[in-house]
């Protein structure tokens, strides 16, 4: 692991990073993270046992690694304040803000950056995250190796050589912990429709879900031979899966993705012009 890793933004997606790092065994005092409120920052701190400060620049001067993780909307702001500390120190920038292109965040840091543009998602705080990475051409291979070493503390990391491709990244993966929410949501209330109290249901259906993400994930059967295997002929679960292709299940997924990449693609066309 790089010696000195700084994180710019301490919110969900920080957080949820930082304490996979620190329950994988990462030193806690090789981590800085910074956000412009003391109070979020003091309870970030003796929760994780890391260094915080407001003071970004000063976390950026002594950092090997910096990664960016505040919202796409004030990134330029940020990067165009930490640009002079950055020229200077020369960390591996690593952003993991949806949208934004490598370039457009290299040109507001003043230029020639090596960076990694990371799209993480929040399972990353319990050691289950998935992350997508592209490097631009500044980056060297000990770099590459730092940024999956750090990615790969918290989860699985997955490199794409073509950067808009970071926008199905977003699709299949960053965004799609809320999906699965989603779908814990509805099979909750689903289950108290039918008589249930609405904690059985609920840890029922994420026990389910749980187990058949491993199951998947340790069977040399592909998903659809494994959903094939719990449909009896003519039993409950043909018909419950019959409904779903019925209402065009797959359609609707499809198309919710698509926007969801979409998204992305405005978000960076909007934030470039600013
Ligand atoms: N949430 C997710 O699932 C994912 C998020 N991302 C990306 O991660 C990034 C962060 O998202 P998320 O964690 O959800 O957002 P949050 O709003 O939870 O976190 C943003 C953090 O940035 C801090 N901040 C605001 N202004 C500054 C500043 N000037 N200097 C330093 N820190 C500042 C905020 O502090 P304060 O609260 O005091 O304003 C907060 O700690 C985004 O770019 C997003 O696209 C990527 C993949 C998944
Ligand atoms: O919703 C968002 O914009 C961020 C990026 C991926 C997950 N959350």
């Amino acid at each position: 692991m790089a010696s000195k890793i700084t994180f710019i933004g301490a919110g969900n997606m920080a957080g949820a990073i930082i304490g996979g790092l620190t329950q994988s065994g990462a030193a806690p005092e090789s981590i800085t993270a910074t956000a412009p409120n003391q109070d979020e920052l003091t309870a970030i701190g003796e929760r994780l046992g890391i260094h915080t400060t407001t003071d970004n620049a000063a976390a950026v001067a002594d950092a090997d690694v910096v990664v960016l993780a505040v919202k796409p909307q004030i990134m330029r702001e940020v990067c165009q304040k930490l640009a002079d500390s950055v020229q200077k120190a020369r960390p591996l920038i690593i952003s993991i803000a949806a949208g934004l292109d490598a370039t457009t965040i290299d040109e507001w840091l003043g230029g020639g950056n090596a960076l990694v543009r990371c799209m993480p998602n929040t399972p990353s705080l319990v050691g289950q995250g998935a992350s997508g990475l592209y490097a631009n051409a500044r980056v060297s291979d000990a770099q590459r190796q730092i940024a999956t070493r750090l990615m790969q503390a918290v989860g699985i990391v997955e490199w794409v050589e073509d950067e808009a491709l970071l926008e199905a990244v977003t699709a299949v993966s960053g965004s799609a912990p809320a999906y699965f929410f989603l779908m814990f949501e509805a099979m909750e209330d689903a289950g108290v429709t039918l008589g249930l109290p609405a904690e059985t249901a609920r840890r029922l259906a994420i026990q389910t879900a749980l187990g058949a993400a491993t199951m998947a994930s340790q069977s040399e059967h592909d998903p659809a031979t494994l959903k094939q295997n719990v449909m009896s002929p003519g039993g409950t679960t043909e018909r419950a899966i019959a409904h779903m292709e019925d209402a065009n299940l797959r359609q609707t997924i499809a198309e919710a993705m698509q926007a969801c990449a979409e998204r992305a693609r405005q978000m960076a066309d909007e934030l470039a012009k600013g």
